[in-house]
This record gives structure tokens, C-alpha cells and sequence, in this order.
């Protein structure tokens, strides 16, 4: 929540040269509060685990938030149960003559396809579009960052020699970044994929800036300038467990998968991994849901 402070207090000098948000006292009696609506779109296969993560992050907050589930119509789902879909979930059509003060587009298993071949993707597409001007901002995570980059930007993704797997250190790129404020110099998030976007093919767009990545795991959060689309790289989200979970998924397929780095104490996949990066995942939520949605998003929005 930004700060009310006196109209000539010498602190606000300081506080806004680092970013830190301040307000008048005259910008706050005019300040209105409403419920913020945020969808979640939801392509992951696992998709009551993925709503369990986010609605824990998006809870972290005293704004309060009306949750709207939303699925492809365009894909037929194996792992979630037509039941849960048709009692909790919308799709597309329900919402188009809308508006969303935030939307969160998540991972999916399908980064080894081409985009077109993805069942969804023309539907994603259209989706991604209505965003540019009726959605506030748009948080894609780990797939749907690369479906984003590509869509909105013709940013490719390329094959890794191997899995990113585990959980690396990263910085921050930009000092005072507001989506990235109160973060450590250095923290760490898990990464689970097969590909990756590159730092120099996101260069090439002057509205795009990178406002984090890692030795290790590259580019991790691009976003626009103006704040309406945010591409996350890595799975903040993921519960402590969510990369054994993969691990001893894969192991039991009999696929030849390496141990997640940096993820169990010693690396040791019989001990029980610990959470690192809990922290960071709740300040970047609560940053985003704030100074990106709350704090942009006009009070008659949904007139
Ligand atoms: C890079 C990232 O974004 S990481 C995020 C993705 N991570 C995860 O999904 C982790 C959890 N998922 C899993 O562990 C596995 O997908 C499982 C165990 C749920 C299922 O795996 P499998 O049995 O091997 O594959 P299955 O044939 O059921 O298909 C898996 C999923 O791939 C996706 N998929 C596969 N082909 C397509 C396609 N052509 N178009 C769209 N989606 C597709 C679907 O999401 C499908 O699940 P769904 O129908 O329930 O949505
Ligand atoms: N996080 C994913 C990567 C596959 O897209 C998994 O391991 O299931």
C-alpha cells in the first residue's frame, strides 16, 4: 500500500527517488476502494494444485480479490474432472465483454510443441489480445511467458541441452523495479523446463525490459514498461514439495531425469527438501497485485 504522508515532508524527496511509493495527503482523500477481479487461467494439467498456490499468494494481501477460474474451451481436459471444471470454472465467452483488473496465464506441459500445435493456442491467442485492452495486467508464468513473448513479440523459445531443474539464485536487473521491491540482492526460485527465451532476442523490443535473471537460468522476468505484461520465466509458486513431486514422477516412468540442484540437503533425494524462496514468491505477488493492478486500475473499470 503506498504511504500517506504530509505534502512537505523531506522524506518523500528521498522515498520517491528510489521508487518508493508515496501519497499526498490530497491524492488520498481522493482515493476510492472496490474488490479488485483477477482471473486465473488455468492450463496446467494439475489444475487444484496450481488454484491452491496462487490463491495462497494472492491471499497475502489486505485488497480483497473476487477470484474468477477460467479454462480452454478449446481442449478437452484429462487430469481435471469434468465435474470440477463445470462447477467452478468459465471459459472465454463467459468474460469477453469484460473487464479484469488482473489476469495470471500459468504453465503448461506443452513447451516441446510448437506453439500452433498447442490444442488452445488460436483461443490463447484471441485471449492474449482482449488483455492488451481489457485486462489492467497480465502475469504469464513459465509456458505461457514464452506463449506471451511470442505472441506479442515474435520472441522465440529454443530446446535446452538438458532440464533446467531446481531451485537457482537470481538478481535483480533494474535497481527500484516497483514489481521486484523489498527483494534481496540475490534470491532464489525453482525452474522446471526444457526451454528458454534469450536475453538478446527480448532486446530487440524497446517497450520490453528485463527486471531479472540468473547465471544459471537466464532470463527470468521480462516486462513491458507500462507494467500491463509481465513475463515470469520461473515457478514461484511451487510448493515446497511440487519439484519432488516431478522428480519422483519422472523416476518412476523410468526416465532419465537428473536430481533438482540446489533443492534437497545435500542434494540428497531421500532427505526432505526446504524452502528457499517462499519469501520472494509472496513480495512478488503482493508487489504486482499492488503496484500494478491496485494502484493502476481505474475504480470504474467495469462500468
Ligand atoms: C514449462 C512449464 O510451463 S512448467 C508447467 C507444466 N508443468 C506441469 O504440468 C507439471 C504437472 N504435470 C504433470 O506432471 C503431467 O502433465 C501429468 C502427470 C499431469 C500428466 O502427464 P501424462 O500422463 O504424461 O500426459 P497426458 O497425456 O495426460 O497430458 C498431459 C497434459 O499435456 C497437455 N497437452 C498435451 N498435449 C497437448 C496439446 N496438443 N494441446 C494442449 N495441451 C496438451 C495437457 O495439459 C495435458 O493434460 P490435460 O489434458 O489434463 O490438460
Ligand atoms: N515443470 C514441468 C516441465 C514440463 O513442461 C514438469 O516437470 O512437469
Amino acid at each position: 500500500m503506498p504511504i500517506k504522508i504530509p505534502d512537505n515532508l523531506p522524506a518523500k524527496e528521498i522515498l520517491n527517488r528510489e521508487n518508493i511509493f508515496t501519497m499526498d495527503e490530497s491524492v488520498a482523500y481522493q482515493q476510492d476502494i472496490r474488490p479488485l477481479r483477477i482471473a486465473l487461467l488455468n492450463l496446467m494439467p494439475t489444475k487444484e494444485t496450481t488454484e491452491t498456490q496462487l490463491l495462497r499468494l494472492i491471499g497475502n494481501t489486505p485488497l480483497q480479490v473476487e477470484f474468477v477460474l477460467l479454462h480452454p474451451k478449446t481442449h478437452q481436459s484429462k487430469n481435471t474432472s469434468a465435474e470440477h471444471l463445470a462447477t467452478f470454472y468459465k471459459t472465454f465467452e463467459d468474460i469477453e465483454h469484460e473487464k479484469l483488473d488482473g489476469m495470471i496465464i500459468t504453465g503448461a506441459p506443452v513447451e516441446q510443441m510448437d506453439f500452433e500445435d498447442v490444442h488452445y493456442w488460436e483461443e490463447l491467442q484471441k485471449i492474449m489480445d482482449w488483455s492488451k485492452t481489457n485486462v489492467t495486467s497480465t502475469l504469464h508464468i513459465c509456458w505461457a511467458a514464452q506463449a506471451g513473448l511470442y505472441h506479442h513479440f515474435g520472441v522465440k523459445k529454443y530446446p535446452l541441452e538438458e532440464k533446467l531443474f531446481g531451485v537457482f539464485p537470481h538478481t535483480v536487473g533494474i535497481a527500484n523495479t516497483k514489481l521486484l521491491r523489498g527483494f534481496d540482492e540475490m534470491f532464489f526460485v525453482p525452474q522446471s523446463r526444457h526451454t528458454e527465451v534469450r536475453r538478446e532476442d527480448i532486446e530487440l523490443h524497446p517497450e520490453l525490459e528485463i527486471l531479472s535473471e540468473s547465471e544459471d537460468a537466464g532470463v527470468y522476468i521480462a516486462a513491458t514498461k507500462n507494467g500491463r505484461h509481465i513475463y515470469v520465466t520461473g515457478h514461484s509458486e511451487y510448493d515446497c514439495h511440487t519439484l519432488k513431486w516431478e522428480y519422483d514422477r519422472d523416476i518412476n516412468k523410468g526416465l532419465s531425469v537428473a536430481v533438482p540442484k540446489n533443492y534437497y540437503p545435500n542434494n540428497d533425494p531421500t532427505r526432505t527438501p526446504c524452502i528457499t524462496w517462499r519469501a520472494h514468491a509472496n513480495l512478488l505477488f503482493s508487489n504486482w497485485l499492488n503496484y500494478y493492478v491496485y494502484q493502476e486500475t481505474p475504480y470504474d473499470f467495469m462500468i
